[in-house]
């Protein structure tokens, strides 16, 4: 049955998660890479995709530019052999920031685009001014008109050293994009060194590209690409992996991560080790483990490969298990506390001091109705349920389906008391 944007979900606490969990792909990779389709005029399959709806916007997004799109359980196909540089309304691409990242290719491949500008979120402003001086770095000329970023380079991209002002992860993808398409190299410095950054690179690279040191704080890239049809396999997701393993930790369960990558989870494992959890790697990915009291935790959110600002609601939730004082500092994005007031709904006690989150764990948790207004803040909620004692009804799932391949079967299939309640 089709997911309604009013499911809710109704969760019985107290079950310790036992089992296998299999970690999806990275909708955060898959994302930029359905964008990178469009500098090519040759297929790109895309495969290890997960099935949530983001993705389905996104692809739907680039059907309205004209793309061919085939798409299977887990895998797509998308020709842009015949897209145009259109415009496409603010009413569908408002749904998804991500949706900012067609610009780079539809420019870099017509020489002109005009999209959306994103608005802000639940979580943050997150304006894409970095976005724009990294294209203007590279020859662009961009004026913004009636909401639209309009965007010219008449005689073509430049290759040329780009400085970005922080290592935005969408700013890095939208010069690496632009890049591949502009004449001679260039240099892209204070690169976000996100694991999705790496998969863009993976991807364009697999296109005909030609990209070194992403992953790293300094990129290059040589233009001019000869593109060919290709086939890409993305990284599973380290945000999934990271709220399994707080899923058994919270519970003080067992679960086996399959797929999960050890080598992009450090901050998290060591975060997990630190609060008292076990975590070892198995021959399918890693297991999480948990039997004794959990500890407190300070924890800063920071660019990869610092802890990252999307598993910081998850942490939170456990942190509130936890006897005594945590700390949780959002340094990423100015607004994600809202979880916070849902979280003390169901008992916990959080101050907020700024950008600091003061944790007094411990108090007992219990069910109650809530509802949050983005993707990590509702699986917080989630992951809190799995603990408190009684029943919570979590509304607003669609905020879930964004991102969770099938949430509810996967920790169902673990032990947890947990139904999806259809509108
Ligand atoms: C689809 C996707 O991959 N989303 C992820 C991506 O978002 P996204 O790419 O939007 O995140 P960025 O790394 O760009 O943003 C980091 C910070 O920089 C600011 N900023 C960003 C661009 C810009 O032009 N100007 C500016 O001020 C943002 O408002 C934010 O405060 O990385 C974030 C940080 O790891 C994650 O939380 C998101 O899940
Ligand atoms: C913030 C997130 O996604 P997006 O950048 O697509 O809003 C996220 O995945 O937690």
């Amino acid at each position: 049955m089709e997911a309604s944007g009013m499911d809710r979900l109704r969760i019985t606490g107290g079950q310790k998660l036992q089992g296998t969990v299999t970690v999806s792909g990275a909708k955060n990779a898959a994302l930029p890479q359905i964008a990178a389709a469009f500098l090519s005029p040759h297929p790109l399959e895309l495969t290890n995709l997960p099935q949530v709806s983001d993705v389905d916007n996104m692809l739907q997004v680039a059907a309205l530019y004209g793309a061919e799109v085939e798409r299977g359980a887990h895998a797509t196909t998308i020709d842009a052999g015949s897209i145009r540089s259109c415009e496409v309304s603010y009413d569908t691409v408002r749904r998804m920031r991500a949706t900012v990242l067609f610009l780079a290719p539809l420019l870099a491949r017509f020489g002109s685009a005009r999209v959306s500008l994103p608005g802000g979120c639940a979580i943050g402003a997150r304006p894409v001014d970095m976005h724009i001086r990294a294209l203007e770095a590279l020859g662009a000329s961009i004026d913004i008109e009636n909401g639209l970023i309009v965007a010219s380079a008449s005689a073509g991209l430049k290759g040329a050293r780009v400085v970005l002002a922080s290592p935005s992860v969408g700013a890095t993808e939208t010069a690496m994009m632009a890049a591949t398409m502009a004449s001679g190299e260039t240099e892209i410095l204070n690169a976000a060194r996100e694991p999705e950054v790496a998969d863009l690179a993976a991807c364009l690279a697999a296109m005909g590209a030609h990209i070194e040191g992403a992953g790293t704080h300094r990129i290059l890239i040589a233009g001019g690409t000869e593109w060919k049809p290709a086939k890409h396999h993305g990284i599973p997701d380290r945000i999934e992996a990271g709220t399994y393993a707080v899923a058994a930790a919270i519970t003080g369960g067992t679960l086996e991560l399959t797929n999960a990558r050890i080598e992009n989870l450090a901050a998290v494992i060591q975060l997990l080790e630190a609060m008292g959890t076990n975590v070892w790697p198995s021959s399918r990915g890693l297991v999480v483990s948990r039997n004794g009291p959990l500890q407190t935790a300070d924890i800063t959110t920071e660019p990869y490969p610092g802890f990252p600002t999307d598993l910081q609601a998850q942490f939170m939730a456990l942190a509130c298990i936890a006897e005594g004082t945590s700390l949780i500092r959002e340094t990423i994005f100015e607004n994600r506390f809202m979880h916070v007031p849902e979280l003390i709904r169901l008992g916990a006690e959080i101050r907020l001091q700024g950008t600091t989150a003061v944790i007094h764990g411990g108090k007992p948790l219990k069910g109650a109705q809530v509802m949050a207004t983005d993707l990590r803040a509702s699986v917080s909620l989630v992951l809190a349920a799995l603990a408190a004692e009684g029943e919570t009804v979590i509304n607003r799932v669609y905020h879930l389906d964004r991102g969770y391949e099938q949430l509810d079967r996967k920790l169902a299939q673990c032990g947890a008391h947990i139904e999806r309640l259809r509108d």
